[in-house]
């Protein structure tokens, strides 16, 4: 019998070599080790799991069976894009506490909100870095995606006094400008021309170039324009869903954004940072034609910074703290307006009476001032109902319990290093604080009841605000929430005492895609003159 020499083609053995004997030895041979290769490690998986799970301090929790094992049961609710309201459907199934991950606790508890933002030591947890980008192999942080709280003071210290009331008061000619342009364009397209408006688009375009002009007196000229620019908004949307994606998998974004070799984030919005390191220069130049001393903005708050805190604040910071600004600030008060539109027109008792209120206080196009805005009670209501019910964001708010453990209302103790969070949406709709009438739209509630006395209508208010996380709270409280309420009640008294509003199709929901946002679409309007 010869061997096959190297080389050489060989058929293999003889069919005559193998019976069927030592076949069906092969086969029992092949198929033990198949059932080793694949049952021993299934099993071995199996058991880890189960030990996990059995060991796990946060076993005795309720939540859905997959998030006991992986956070990607909490990614593919965000994924799906309807986050906030199945987070609010877990908490009416589980209870007030609801595990979301192996290691994540939802928390519906309001009395709890002063414990978890606003002690010390409470660190958000590592989703927030997502929003950090790497350069060259570090993670460079901002006001809003720091999570170690001492850095993040630094951060903050020398910034904060430009987001005062009075700071923010002092910008109200800059948001005249642009509500002006706002209103002109309105009237030239759709009022004079009778044609629908799709007013979410439009409150959208006036968010960005507000931003634009109070953080550094030129808009980026969405309005101007009458649509997007350079995929601005289209690609922001995107950088806010990774964030909001991603953040549930932090280790994913190492393969995807933060990979050394090729990056496959999602490409941000170079444009607007090319712009606001344009104005930067000229500005520091002396050649920035829009801005005037008379006229302050945040880029002149940050140089003066950059002046007063030279150890903690250079160029690159002054842009850091501007970019921040127009990616917090543009799409939080678009959603919020959004949202008002909506629920007021899809309220016709709400429109009235708003109307009513605002047009005895303001004549058509005349550019509601602040002080006399906010000074109106039923707009007031309007607003803060609007924040409660329908907040910009989607998602808890993440943070890292402290060493000394969090300890529950029915005595249990969720042990430091694991994460809980409190979601707005949720927690703006939570019957023991706002009412078993919490899941409707109803602005009355915010009025002094009838036979409530005044200190304990203020006592109730105090009460509801500290419970409510549209702005979040602590030291890691929105810090541009006085430039919001400005914004809001002027353009909503503005508008409303210039045009008359009517949704196009009030049978017709809108549509929101609810991620890290809840992204707003479908408000289209008739614009008409004001009547009365
Ligand atoms: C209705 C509008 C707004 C809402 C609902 C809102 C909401 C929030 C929330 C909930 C946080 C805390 C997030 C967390 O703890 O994870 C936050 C932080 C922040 N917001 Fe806003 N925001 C709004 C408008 C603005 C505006 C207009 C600006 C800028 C002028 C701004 C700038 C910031 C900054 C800088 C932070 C980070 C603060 C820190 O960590 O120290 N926001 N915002």
């Amino acid at each position: 019998m010869a061997s096959p020499s190297p080389g050489a083609h060989y058929d293999g053995p003889p069919s005559s070599w193998i019976t069927s004997d030592s076949r069906a030895l092969l086969a029992a041979i092949w198929s033990q080790k198949l059932t080793a290769l694949v049952l021993g490690p299934s099993l071995a998986v199996v058991l880890w799991l189960f030990i996990a799970d059995y060991t796990s301090p946060l076993k005795r929790y309720p939540g859905p069976f997959l998030a006991r094992w992986t956070n990607l049961y909490r990614w593919w609710q965000v994924y799906k894009g309807n986050y906030a309201p199945h987070i609010k459907k877990l908490h009416e199934k589980y209870g007030p506490v609801v595990r979301l991950g192996p290691n994540m606790l939802d928390i519906d508890l309001p009395e709890l909100s002063r414990v978890i933002y606003g002690t010390v030591g409470w660190a958000k947890s590592d989703m927030y870095t997502v929003n950090s980008p790497l350069v060259n192999g570090k993670l460079l942080s901002n006001i809003f995606s720091e999570v170690d709280p001492a850095q993040h003071a630094k951060m903050k210290r020398p910034v904060v006094r430009h987001y005062s009331v009075s700071a923010v008061q002092a910008l109200e000619p800059q948001v005249d400008s642009v509500l002006t342009d706002l209103l002109s364009l309105l009237q030239r397209r759709y009022v004079e021309k009778e044609q629908a408006c799709d007013v979410g688009e439009w409150l959208n375009f006036f968010a960005w170039d507000f931003m634009g002009m109070v953080t550094m007196s030129h808009t980026y000229g969405f309005l101007e324009k009458g649509s997007d620019i350079d995929n601005v908004l289209a690609n922001n949307v995107k950088l806010v869903d990774y964030f909001g994606l991603i953040g549930q998998l932090t280790w994913v974004d190492y393969l995807l954004d933060k990979n050394p070799i090729h990056s496959f984030g999602p490409s941000g919005i170079p444009s607007v940072v090319r712009f606001t390191v344009e104005k930067l220069t000229a500005r520091t130049k002396g050649e920035d034609k829009h801005y005037t001393p008379d006229r302050p903005d945040f880029m002149q708050y940050f140089l003066e910074t950059k002046k007063t805190h030279p150890d903690l604040v250079d160029d690159a910071g002054v842009t850091a703290y501007m970019l921040v600004n127009l990616l917090a600030g543009a799409d939080t008060v678009s959603i919020v307006f959004q949202a008002l539109f909506y629920y007021m027109l899809k309220n016709p008792r709400v429109y009235a009476r708003l109307s009513a209120e605002v047009r005895t206080a303001f004549q058509p196009f005349q550019l509601a001032p602040y002080a006399q805005a906010r000074a109106l009670p039923y707009l007031e209501a309007v607003v803060h109902e609007t924040l409660r019910y329908n907040p910009s964001i989607s998602m808890a708010l993440e943070r890292v319990v402290p060493p000394g453990g969090l300890r529950l209302p029915d005595g249990s103790v969720v042990p430091g290093g694991k994460t809980v969070g409190m979601n707005p949406y949720v927690i703006g709709r939570n019957r023991g604080v706002f009412g078993e009438d919490a899941d409707e739209y109803k602005p009355e509630r915010w009025l002094r009841g009838e036979g409530e006395g005044e200190e304990e209508y203020k006592e109730r208010m105090r009460r509801w605000w500290e419970s409510m996380l549209v702005f979040g709270g602590g030291s890691r409280i929105c810090l541009g929430r006085h430039v919001a309420m400005m914004e809001m009640y002027k353009v909503v008294a503005t508008l409303v005492a210039s045009f008359d509003f009517e949704l196009e199709d009030p049978e017709k929901p809108w549509q929101i895609c609810a991620r890290w946002f809840i992204w707003p679409k479908g408000i289209v309007c008739k614009l008409r003159p004001r009547k009365d």
